[in-house]
């Protein structure tokens, strides 16, 4: 697939400037347009520096994604405006690659559905690292296993929504394996609130937020006399850029919505 034309929303946050550069340094995509909350009519090429990318940007999204032409649309935003993102590509046939994070269930029920009425590929990845899809598997096959687990996701402190859109799908594959059950001492108490973290299903999660990380994770299997700890670092957003391209290829040969990289995985 060559000249795959794509929109960014969100391209001068930490994770749209990986995107731009990573677009602009192979041949397969070309910025068409970019979505801001300001910097209307300009260029990241005027705006950053990058070179050759002229395409402009518009703070309306509703009027980008219906009159520009494009295949795709990437977007690293926000979850409230990601979610209005991604519906309205949906709505205008431009197939939308999201690592946003933070959409409800309701949410990705919702555009799951759209997804599959017009017949529009959507790729919604919570994490393009494909060391943190290799670790989420890794992890589900451990619960088979040991299915008592906990937890720990670790990032910057600028961070909107936790627990990370990582730990959730973590969880929700180790569901598939694991049957639900209360895990610590059945009559524990927490005398300062939250010490035992968010439960799913009586697995806990825990997030921690601080100056200095990027995206870290350990998930940690206990068992009789041992433990287990899967682990993945993202120390640089690079990490997730060939996961981005990949998506940003394979949704055009997709017809519905697919949640998380492993799904296009070979
Ligand atoms: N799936 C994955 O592999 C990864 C996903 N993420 C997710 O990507 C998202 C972005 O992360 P970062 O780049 O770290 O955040 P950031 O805060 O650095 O960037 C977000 C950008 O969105 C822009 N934005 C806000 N409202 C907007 C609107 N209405 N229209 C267009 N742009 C708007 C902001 O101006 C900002 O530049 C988050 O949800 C994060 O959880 C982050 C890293 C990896
Ligand atoms: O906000 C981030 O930085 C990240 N968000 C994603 C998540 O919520 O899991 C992916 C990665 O962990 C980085």
């Amino acid at each position: 697939m060559s000249n795959i034309k794509v929109i960014v929303a969100g391209p001068r946050g930490k994770m749209g400037k990986e995107a731009l550069k990573m677009i602009h340094n192979q041949s397969t995509l070309s910025l068409v347009a970019c979505i801001d909350r300001k910097h209307e009519g300009q260029s990241v090429k005027e705006l950053d520096g990058f070179p050759d990318m002229d395409a402009v940007i518009y703070t309306d999204a509703a009027t980008c994604l219906s009159e520009v032409e494009a295949d795709v649309l990437i977007d690293l935003t926000t979850p409230e405006n990601g979610y209005k993102h991604t519906k309205l590509a949906i709505e205008n046939g431009i197939r939308p690659v999201v690592g946003t994070t933070g959409f409800s269930e309701d949410e990705l029920s919702e555009l799951t559905n759209l997804a599959s009425e017009r017949g529009v590929g959507t790729i919604i990845a919570p994490n393009f690292a494909i060391g943190a899809v290799l670790m989420m598997q890794f992890s589900k096959w451990a619960a088979k296993h040991f299915p008592d687990v906990e937890i720990i996701e670790k990032h910057h402190d600028q961070k909107l929504d936790a627990p990370s859109g990582t730990a959730l799908k973590t969880a929700e594959l180790i569901k598939e394996v694991r049957d639900p059950h209360k895990q610590g001492h059945e009559s524990e108490t927490e005398t300062l609130e939250g010490a035992r973290g968010a439960d799913v299903d009586g697995m806990k999660i825990h997030s921690m937020r601080l100056p200095g990380l990027v995206a870290h994770q350990e998930v940690i299997f206990g068992g009789h006399g041992e433990t287990l700890t899967v682990k993945h670092d993202s120390i640089h957003r690079e990490s997730f850029m060939s996961g981005v391209k990949l998506a940003a290829e394979r949704v055009m040969e997709l017809d519905v919505l697919v949640y998380g990289l492993e799904h296009i995985l070979d």
